[in-house]
């Protein structure tokens, strides 16, 4: 285990009947750090996050998470791929958002829910058009809805996966952005699923790189390198 470690991967091998997806790997994540995930389609890097997510039990290994002081459990927020939403949607952003705070009486939100609510729409630059019906937002605004709802419980880790496909360089810009800036302001650790290279290389420290079941890490600098290896 390392040090400051927010997830400690050890030993985890997932094995489907007729394929082993991740095989014996090791890692560990470290607190307040960006890093992509980076493997082409079918590497299973869907499986490693709906391992980290306990969608999924591992054939063999663990995964030990670390929640921070106060907290009882690792909290993850989880941002989809864009996908756009048909125009007659009838939630306004802010219902949309607070989806995710289904715990008490949607939408009847305690006062505390609903502090945390604005406070995502205000961290996601929301709040102006909180509401305006989700279905008439633009693409990068839709997307940055996903991300308030991904926020609105206080995530610890936030895994984007191919939160920036599909959009505008703009749109992606825009969102990465906002997710450096919480990276920064609140030590959110961030798990950036990509194809993107440039994206990779342009707001995250480290990559984790699946090919053939194994993991190789690195600063993303020696990214295009290990790509090429691979592919030699
Ligand atoms: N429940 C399952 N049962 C059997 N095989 C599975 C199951 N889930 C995934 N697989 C297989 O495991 C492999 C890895 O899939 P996974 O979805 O994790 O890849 P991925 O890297 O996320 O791909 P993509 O970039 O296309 O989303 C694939 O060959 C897939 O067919």
């Amino acid at each position: 285990m390392h040090k400051d470690s927010i997830l400690d991967i050890e030993h985890l091998t997932v094995r489907f009947p007729d394929k082993t997806v991740l095989d014996d790997i090791n890692l560990s994540i470290q607190r307040g750090t960006m890093v992509s995930l980076i493997g082409e389609n079918g590497a299973g890097k869907t499986t490693l996050i709906r391992t980290i997510l306990h969608q999924l039990k591992p054939t063999k290994g663990k995964i030990i998470a670390h929640p921070g002081a106060g907290r009882r459990h690792l909290e993850i927020g989880y941002v989809p791929q864009f996908r756009n939403i048909d125009t007659g949607y009838p939630l306004s952003i802010k219902s949309f958002v607070g989806l995710n705070r289904l715990k008490h009486r949607w939408p009847f939100y305690l006062p505390q829910e609903h502090a945390a609510l604005i406070s995502a729409l205000k961290r996601t630059n929301l709040l102006k058009l909180q509401n305006i019906r989700l279905g008439s937002a633009s693409g990068g605004e839709k997307q940055r809805a996903y991300l308030a709802q991904a926020l609105v419980n206080d995530p610890e880790l936030l895994i984007l996966d191919e939160a920036t496909a599909s959009l505008d360089v703009k749109a992606k810009n825009e969102l990465m952005t906002l997710v450096q800036q919480l990276n920064q302001s609140d030590q959110l650790t961030v798990i950036f699923i990509t194809h993107d290279f440039e994206l990779a290389q342009k707001y995250t420290q480290r990559f984790m790189f699946l090919n053939e079941g194994k993991i190789e890490t690195g600063p993303v600098a020696d990214l295009s390198e290990k790509f090429l290896e691979a592919h030699a």
